[in-house]
């Protein structure tokens, strides 16, 4: 089974997939998490961020969550994976694919800013330091209308985000399981 998550930079996407990964772990299952950002420091090194870059990614991503899920391993895609079009192509190319679109407002991002990268995109033009392709600010991200998860972290717990993801990863893996009973 391949979990694809999407949401833009700071929603909660490692922060949730680290825990729902122990907790999995701890239950007996095999798991895997696929992370953009561990992934564009090796394998997917020479990518940037245009339009083109990020289809790719989200390519090798897929398929190396396909071969892990071939051996059984329940595999989590974290990436921001913004368009609908390469979304829909994942989960047609392999077996048991679900979308979970984790979300956030903009201007809870812009508070949390994390990495620092919202305050970079927000520079007036022409800044030295301002960067111009930052998803959600000044690149795309098509929302996805039927995702099988939806998660919104904000004003949320992330013990609750974490608990929706976990109870939605062992339900549909106990449907996949009960097909070759
Ligand atoms: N311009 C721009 N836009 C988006 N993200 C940026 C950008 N520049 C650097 N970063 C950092 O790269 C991480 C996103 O990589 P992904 O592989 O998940 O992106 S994508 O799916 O190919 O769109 C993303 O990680 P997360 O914050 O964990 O989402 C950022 O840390
Ligand atoms: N309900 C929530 N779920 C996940 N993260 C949350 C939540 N509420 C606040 N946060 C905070 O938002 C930030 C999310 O960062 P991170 O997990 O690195 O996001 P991403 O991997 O999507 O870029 C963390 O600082 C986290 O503590």
């Amino acid at each position: 089974m391949i979990i694809q998550l999407c949401g833009m930079s700071g929603v909660g996407k490692s922060t949730i997939t680290d825990l729902v990964k122990k907790r999995l772990i701890k239950n007996g299952y095999q798991i895997e998490v696929i992370d953009g950002d561990e992934y564009r420091k090796a394998l997917c090194k020479d990518l940037g961020f245009s339009k083109e870059d990020r289809n790719e990614n989200i390519n090798r991503l897929s398929f190396v969550a396909s071969k892990l899920s071939a051996y059984g391993i329940i595999v989590i895609i974290s990436a921001i994976n913004p368009y609908d079009e390469v979304r829909r192509k994942v989960a047609r190319s392999y077996q048991n694919v679900k979308t979970v679109f984790i979300d956030c407002p903009v201007n809870e991002l812009i508070k949390r800013d994390t990495k620092g990268l919202y305050n970079k995109a927000l520079l007036p033009d022409g800044h030295p330091d301002k960067i111009y392709n930052l998803t959600g600010i000044n690149d795309a991200f098509d929302r996805p209308e039927n995702p099988d998860l939806y998660i919104n972290t904000a004003g949320q717990a992330v013990k609750d985000c974490t608990d929706k993801l976990y109870d939605f990863i062992a339900d549909c893996w106990s449907k996949i399981c009960s097909k070759y009973d």
